[in-house]
């Protein structure tokens, strides 16, 4: 018998295959159709692509699910052109494997018209009942502008919580080992490119991402941490995100003297999944914003499953199932089990977090 959500980690992790290379092509591209939204937040032609084929491979899979994905297509029914370069890159971004590409992924996206439908059916509401799946199709679009770290990310929760998790991440290295850069290595592709995945219950894995099937994957762990000292912090790039000053005060008060590692993305959890980086911590920097459940959903599993644990500044589990954001949770820890709750202390000692 096959294991429990086999079926569903195959389609997420070929999905997250096929969109990652879309992005490439966009990433080495220095026209990256971007637009403003009206938040004030870039999306590219690349989070449009991206999550047009994501789309398309869980509609034929799994018509009856529902879909909560970051963006909407509103913005390409106004502008025919950039319509038309994401249909090109949709069109012609197939992976090599023709047994996946056409059997698990369904082939290509019908026309036009069925793209940017599909890139607007992901529009559910969330909440606690039933299959929904959580799309970004590139988290941390400010690093992908940048040529820093990004991620295409998918995960399927059921009745709100999450079972499946893959974060596909083309500019992280592929040696599990390869100590943590900011560094994303813009212009080659050599060497990067890894697709972490995890099932609950069964572990965390990464593959290299390749343009074909999907290659062979290693369990990963983190690294334990004994003396906190000599961990690092894994942050945000972008000041706006977390705050950063607070953080420094933590890392003081916890004895750690090397500097944080500033990434974008849920590379982050990945970087921290396979112990090439410690801990992640997002502090709120507004008492408004709440953080978006495709933002965390699969990165959260990831860690989880390769031994971490992952809460808010508050000490409680992320909650997935309050809708499209983590409504009742502020901010993100994500350490290695036997050191959380002692950072989550010193978190909760600082004035205002
Ligand atoms: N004020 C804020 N506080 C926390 N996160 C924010 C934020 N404004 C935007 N974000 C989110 O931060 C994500 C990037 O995370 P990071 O800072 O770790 O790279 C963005 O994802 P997108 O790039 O998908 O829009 C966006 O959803
Ligand atoms: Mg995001
Ligand atoms: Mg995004
Ligand atoms: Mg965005």
């Amino acid at each position: 018998m096959s294991s429990p959500y086999s079926k569903e980690l195959l389609v997420a992790q070929l999905a997250v295959q096929r969109a990652s290379l879309l992005t490439r092509r966009v990433f080495l591209d220095s026209a990256k159709g971007t637009v403003s939204k009206s938040d004030a937040s870039p999306v590219t032609i690349g989070d449009f692509g991206a999550q047009a084929l994501i789309i398309a491979a869980l509609r034929h899979n799994f018509p009856s699910d529902e879909i909560v994905a970051e963006e909407e297509g509103s913005k390409l029914r106004e502008d025919a052109a950039l319509a038309d370069r994401i249909w090109e890159l949709v069109k012609s971004t197939k992976l090599d494997d023709e047994k996946a590409e056409t059997e698990v992924l369904g082939g290509a996206v019908k026309n036009k018209e069925h793209m940017i439908d599909l890139i607007d059916s992901g529009n559910s509401k969330g909440g606690r009942a039933g299959r929904i799946w959580a799309i970004d199709p590139i988290d941390g679009t400010k690093g992908f502008l940048r040529g820093g770290q990004y991620a295409v990310c998918l995960a399927l929760m059921v009745d709100g919580d999450v079972k499946v998790g893959v974060l596909g991440c083309p500019n992280l290295p592929v040696d599990d080992a390869a100590p943590l850069s900011a560094d994303a290595g813009a212009g080659s592709d050599e060497g990067r490119g890894v697709i972490f995945s995890a099932v609950l219950g069964q572990g965390a894995t990464s593959r290299p991402l390749t343009s074909a099937g999907l290659a062979g994957g290693k369990s990963i762990a983190m690294k334990p941490v004994t003396e906190l000292s000599a961990a690092s912090f894994c942050e945000s790039v972008e000041a706006g995100h977390s705050n950063q000053g607070d953080a420094a005060k933590i890392a003081e008060k916890l004895g750690i003297t090397r500097p944080s590692v500033r990434m974008d993305s849920q590379a982050k959890y990945g970087s921290i999944a396979r112990g090439a980086g410690d801990i992640y911590l997002r502090l709120p920097t507004s008492k408004t914003y709440q953080e978006k459940i495709w933002d965390h959903a699969a990165g959260d599993l990831i860690v989880r499953e390769a031994g971490g644990q992952v809460t808010d500044v508050l000490g409680r589990r992320l909650d997935f199932g309050h809708g499209r954001t983590l409504a009742e949770n502020k901010g993100v820890i994500a350490a290695p089990k036997a050191v959380h709750g002692q950072v989550l202390k010193v978190v909760q000692e600082v004035p205002g977090v």
